[in-house]
């Protein structure tokens, strides 16, 4: 049985000013060692609530526990226990990038020579040990970005926070950041809660996913999970020569039309009838596949 990391009880968020709740009485529990993801539109209330969990924003009413201890209590429990990682900016100052991830380790509790070795072998992972010595102020978006990583994994805490971690990163550093946090949480049982608009690469790491819209979950449960409770559904792409769109089976109606080309989603029992009424020397190609995350995720917003 996996003990809770976090334990969110009706937490409430209005931003002086607003009429409406950035965080709208959420709850919810996360578990040691899980991989859990926030994704949701642009001001769903996202950040909003990871803040309040890294108890750098005060709820208006409800409560935060981690490891069965109230956040509130003892400010240095969560710098103790999680590594956080901001959606932008930061407080490293004009610190070289191998300074920052020293007194990262250190100030997490390594000592001075243990804390030299977590800085090589965190850049080294990061693969920034080029740029050790370069001011954290001259650095392009993507280098911030893989500094902030290194930063909120110094010492590796038990728990990462972590939003938007592969913004700003080109596709191969996007690709290899997602390895690392998968590496990381099969290695050290780390708990990794992260906010993401990488849905296609998020669907290969995540075990958990929460969808945040106006300050709540609309859906909460293993990709798995939520592709059953749509009920969904195969997705279906069918190219064909300009002008000359096949025939579907009555009730079948595609929702993207190009000249040349459909998009429709069917039940999975209704996908032998289509295939079976496609005349396929009309067909120039055709893609059958399973709602993707990125999918579920347009379907839960929209
Ligand atoms: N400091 C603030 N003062 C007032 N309103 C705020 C403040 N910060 C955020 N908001 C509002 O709270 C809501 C939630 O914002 P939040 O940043 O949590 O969304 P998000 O889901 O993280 O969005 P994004 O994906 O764009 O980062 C939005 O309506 C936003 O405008």
């Amino acid at each position: 049985m996996s003990r809770i990391a976090y334990d969110v009880r009706n937490l409430v968020k209005t931003y002086p000013k607003q009429s409406s709740r950035a965080t709208d009485d959420v709850t919810f529990q996360i578990a040691e060692g899980e991989i859990f993801g926030l994704l949701g539109d642009n001001g769903a209330g996202k950040t909003t609530l990871v803040r309040q969990m890294v108890n750098l924003l005060r709820p208006d009413a409800g409560r935060i526990e981690l490891f069965g201890r109230d956040i509130t209590e003892d400010p240095r429990h969560v710098s103790r226990l999680v590594g956080y990682m901001p959606q932008s900016g930061s407080a490293l100052n004009r610190l070289t990038v191998g300074e920052a991830v020293y007194f990262a380790a250190h100030l997490r509790g390594l000592g001075a020579s243990a804390a030299k070795r977590e800085r090589d072998e965190l850049l080294d992972l990061l693969r920034v040990t080029e740029i050790r010595n370069k001011s954290s102020s001259h650095l392009s978006g993507g280098q911030c970005r893989l500094l902030q990583l290194a930063v909120a994994m110094a010492a590796r805490p038990p728990v990462l926070v972590l939003d938007e971690p592969t913004n700003d990163l080109d596709p191969a550093n996007r690709k290899y950041v997602w390895e690392v946090l998968r590496h990381w949480n099969s290695e050290y049982r780390t708990t990794i809660i992260l906010i993401t608009h990488d849905a296609v690469e998020a669907e290969k790491v995540i075990k958990r996913v929460g969808i945040v819209q106006r300050g709540r979950f609309t859906a909460l449960g293993t990709p798995a999970e939520l592709k059953s409770a749509t009920a969904l559904k195969l997705h279906v792409e069918l190219s064909f020569l300009p002008g000359d769109p096949p025939e579907l089976p009555p009730g079948m109606t595609p929702w993207k039309t190009a000249d040349d080309s459909w998009a429709l989603t069917v039940d999975r029992g209704d996908a032998q009838e289509l295939l079976a009424k496609l005349d396929f020397a009309k067909i120039t190609d055709i893609r059958l596949y399973s709602a993707t995350l990125e999918d579920l995720y347009l379907h839960y917003v929209s």
